[in-house]
């Protein structure tokens, strides 16, 4: 049995297809993390989504923008954007139980055996690991629950960029959302930027990548933070001072797809079949 963690998926399904076919993954031996974004940007959205859920029982994935973006346009609390290859998931007679699906997913995915756990965007050092599931665990409930338009209807936006326990309601849900999917650039203090997007030398003044920053937990020192979300690292975390794996090596942008294999530690890429944009 093998157990590999794969990055974003966003629609590009013939890479991923043919990567699964390159490990000679088989549901019934094997296990598959995915890091989110199984959705957006590339053409294959539908299909990607369509064999992730049919994979269920071998494979554990976690939300991230993308897909809490899917979500929110098809309950009708977003609009499609000018980049967006969501149209055909919107269009199928059964996006509702597509949805439905989604909603359950989680944020976060921990393997305590193994000392390992994967969101989309990362973990905030100033959260401890229990915090964090704590806090996965409340915005979970919250969109598999009947509450989950009220949250939709104010996902959207930056705002507070700083967590803290004190925040109450949307606000708090919005906070704990954004740092498990949106976070890249943080400062000492853990406020998010949600400007800067690309490489390391896109840092604003004062901020630096989440994982360059030691944990406050020094008991966690030994987690193994797996996470997607940012493409420009090409599945390198420089000046990083706690265990993190990038996943995202940039498929939709013309990069690659790569599984880990959290065993061997051997990273198996498949390149993408588009153009580098
Ligand atoms: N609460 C909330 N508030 C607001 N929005 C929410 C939200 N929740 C969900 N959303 C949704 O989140 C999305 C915005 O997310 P963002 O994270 O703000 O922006 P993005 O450009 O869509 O980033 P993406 O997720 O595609 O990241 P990637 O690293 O691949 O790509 C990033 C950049 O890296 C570049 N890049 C890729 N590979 C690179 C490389 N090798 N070198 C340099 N740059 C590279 C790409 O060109 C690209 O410009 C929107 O769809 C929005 O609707």
């Amino acid at each position: 049995m093998a157990t590999y963690a794969i990055g974003d998926l966003q629609g590009c399904y013939a890479e991923f297809d043919a990567l699964l076919s390159r490990l000679d993954f088989s549901p019934s031996r094997d296990r598959l993390w995915l890091a989110g974004d199984l959705v957006n940007r590339g053409p294959g959205s539908l299909a990607c989504l369509r064999r992730v859920m049919a994979l269920e029982g071998a494979v554990e994935t976690v939300l991230g923008n993308h897909d809490l973006h899917l979500l929110a346009v098809a309950r009708g609390h977003g609009k499609l954007k000018r980049n967006d290859t969501l149209a055909e998931i919107l269009a199928v007679p059964d996006c509702d139980a597509l949805m439905d699906w989604l909603c359950a997913q989680p944020l976060l995915v921990a393997d305590s055996a193994r000392n390992r756990v994967m969101t989309h965007a990362g973990l905030l050092p100033q959260w401890s690991l229990a915090e964090a599931r704590e806090l996965a665990a409340e915005a979970e409930a919250v969109l598999g629950g009947d509450a989950v338009d009220d949250f939709l209807a104010e996902m959207y936006g930056n705002r507070p960029a700083r967590w803290s326990p004190a925040l109450e309601g949307l606000d708090r849900l919005r906070s704990i959302v954004n740092v498990f999917t949106r976070m890249r650039f943080i400062d000492a203090d853990g406020t998010l930027d949600f400007s800067a997007k690309e490489g390391l030398d896109s840092a604003p003044a004062g901020f630096a990548p989440w994982f360059t920053y030691p944990r406050r937990h020094p008991r966690e020192a030994d987690l193994t933070l797996l996470f997607g979300h940012w493409a420009a690292l090409e599945g390198e975390t420089p000046g990083a001072r706690v265990r993190a794996e990038a996943l995202d090596t940039g498929c939709v942008w013309g990069g690659s797809l790569t599984a880990l294999d959290l065993d061997s530690g051997e990273r198996i890429a498949e390149p993408s079949h588009q153009m580098r944009r």
